[in-house]
């Protein structure tokens, strides 16, 4: 049996970090949903398709060709074979994520390729609708937040590490956060929300080994 663990919440608030050294410290899969978000507008952008073409976008979803491979540097993503683990991280690519995962039949095409990743001994599932909708009956469940602020910083000081060259600007990214967190809470289908046994977790005041040391500690008590 898997044991599943659901870490969602808004961008910036540290889900792939914690997943990521969650999923290792365990010995656990890693599920970036996110990433096939990314890669299903990825995909739409280089296929052309019409972002308002519903049933188009969910031929891209149903027809993604992706390999998640595990390095020790980290998880390298292919698309229909080429490398696009930097192409996927753009800000446009988080708008562009955020636009299709609105689309219902995109959302329903991910579904069971989400689930796959449930193997023994568990898996740890970073998104905005594991808890509630992927994994409803994951053995625990973490709602991780931080201000709006605080998040764009982090953003903003991911962003420049990457030293692509690129100037960015707090604002803009601050506006960017706020758009995303509007339009992810708002659509009908699998909104960003809390499931109703998720255990909240602020993370505006933590450090990261705090976060991590809060969710393990949560994981011993139930298992
Ligand atoms: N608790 C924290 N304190 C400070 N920085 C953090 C914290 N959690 C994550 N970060 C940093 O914030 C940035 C965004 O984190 P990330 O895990 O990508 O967030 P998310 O997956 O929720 O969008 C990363 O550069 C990460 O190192
Ligand atoms: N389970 C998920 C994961 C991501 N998404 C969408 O995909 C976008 C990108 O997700 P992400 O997790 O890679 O983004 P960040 O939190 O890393 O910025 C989000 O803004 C959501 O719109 C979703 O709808 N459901």
């Amino acid at each position: 049996m898997a044991f599943i663990i659901t870490i969602d919440g808004p961008s910036g608030a540290g889900k792939g970090t914690v997943s990521a050294k969650l999923a290792h410290e365990l010995g656990f899969a890693l599920l970036d949903s996110g990433a096939l978000y990314r890669l299903t507008g990825l995909a739409a952008r280089l296929n052309q398709c019409n972002f308002s073409d519903s049933a188009a976008l969910g031929e891209v979803a149903r027809s993604l060709d992706v390999e998640f491979c595990s390095t020790e540097a980290g998880v390298t993503i292919y698309l229909s074979g080429q490398d696009v683990s930097q192409a996927i991280r753009t800000e446009q690519a988080g708008m562009d994520a955020s636009a299709v995962a609105a689309v219902p039949v995109v959302r329903e095409a991910l579904l069971q390729r989400q689930r796959d990743f449930a193997k023994a001994p568990g898996v740890v599932a970073d998104g905005r609708d594991m808890g509630s909708t992927v994994f409803p009956d994951a053995q625990l469940k973490v709602f991780l937040t931080a201000s709006a602020e605080e998040r764009a910083r982090r953003r903003l000081a991911q962003l420049q590490d990457a030293n692509t060259g690129e100037s960015f600007d707090y604002d803009k990214i601050l506006q960017d956060i706020e758009a995303r967190d509007k339009q992810d809470s708002e659509r009908s289908s699998s909104p960003l929300q809390a499931a109703s046994d998720a255990v909240m977790l602020d993370s505006s005041d933590k450090s990261i080994a705090e976060v991590l040391a809060d969710i393990l500690s949560l994981y011993r008590s139930r298992c």
